[in-house]
């Protein structure tokens, strides 16, 4: 597993990973979120000494991270480094031969992940002919030519279309299945909450909050009720333990705490008029995102 221990990296004043620990596991799909200048970017750049520690450590199944294992990464850095004028499969080709693997090796690869994304037809154009979403397809690729036992991917989801993203959140799926360990960083929370399982959130260049989405939904202290109706809307100041977080025409979100009376607010929810759903619910990603960078 990738493990950053006490990680510090300073510009300046600036502490961009201010004694940084966490661990991403092997075969996981894990979303790397906090606000912006949070430290993902600098986290991620230190996995492949791109950013020298001040303090701390990151290593790689604990041993420090060499040149040797840094072939066997792979990474889509957040200024994407493709050169614009190569053709797609000569790039992809040179890029494979810089990581020490063979020619006929990458191509394999290469000609594989082409064909898989849709591109095989451009592998012979220029890489500046491509959209933007192509090129950004390339720029996965050209993250996959050494069959990387970790790939770390610094936004790969922004200015995608949705088919675009489809495709790549099936891609990294098909990876970490395969064993590969994956680390994402990114802003949309919906995504990442329908494809990681687990999430490490980081704010001020300090982990706030890490693990398993699930355990983390499941240990949070409140829970939310999803309330729709039809009819007047119901009367929940007779709730004491009921915070109304949205209320739109027909429909409420409610917090609550894990032992509220939920028939007590079932018998709330219908003092106005008839409850057409009713769902009980952990916090959505989104919540605890927002919990954890404010508190
Ligand atoms: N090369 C640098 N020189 C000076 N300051 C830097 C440098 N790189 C990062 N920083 C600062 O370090 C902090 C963390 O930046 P970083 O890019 O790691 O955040 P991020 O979480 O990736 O942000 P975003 O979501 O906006 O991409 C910010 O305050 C940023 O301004």
């Amino acid at each position: 597993m990738l493990a950053f221990d006490s990680a510090v990296k300073r510009f300046g004043p600036v502490a961009a990973l201010d004694g940084c620990t966490f661990e991403v596991q092997p075969g996981r799909i894990t979303g790397f979120l906090g606000p912006n200048g949070a430290g993902k970017t600098t986290a991620m750049r230190a996995v492949f000494g791109l950013a020298r520690l001040d303090a701390g450590t990151v290593s790689w199944r604990g041993a420090p991270i060499t040149g040797q294992e840094r072939a066997r990464f792979g990474y889509m850095p957040e200024e994407r480094g493709l050169y614009p004028r190569m053709r797609v499969r000569q790039q992809l080709l040179y890029l494979g031969r810089l990581c020490g693997r063979s020619d006929s090796d990458v191509r394999r690869v290469a000609d594989r992940w082409l064909g898989r994304l849709g591109l095989a037809d451009r592998a012979g154009d220029r890489v500046d002919t491509l959209s933007h979403g192509n090129q950004q397809r390339v720029q996965l690729i050209a993250a996959l030519v050494n069959e990387p036992e970790l790939l770390v991917l610094d936004e790969p989801f922004s200015g995608l279309d949705p088919i675009a993203m489809a495709a790549m959140a099936d891609l990294l799926a098909h990876l970490a299945g395969a064993g590969a360990t994956v680390l994402f960083s990114s802003h949309q929370l919906d995504l990442v909450e329908e494809l990681c399982e687990d999430v490490v959130i980081i704010d001020h260049g300090r982990i706030v909050l890490a693990g398993d989405l699930t355990d983390l939904r499941a240990a949070f202290p409140q829970r939310f009720v999803d309330v729709r109706y039809r009819g007047l809307a119901p009367d929940w100041s007779r709730l004491a333990a009921a915070q109304v977080v949205e209320a739109r025409a027909g429909q409420t979100r409610l917090r609550i705490g894990r032992d509220t009376d939920l028939a007590a607010v079932l018998a709330a929810a219908r003092s106005g008029g008839d409850v057409i759903s009713f769902a009980y619910q952990p916090p959505t990603l989104s919540e605890l995102f927002r919990q954890a960078v404010a508190a």
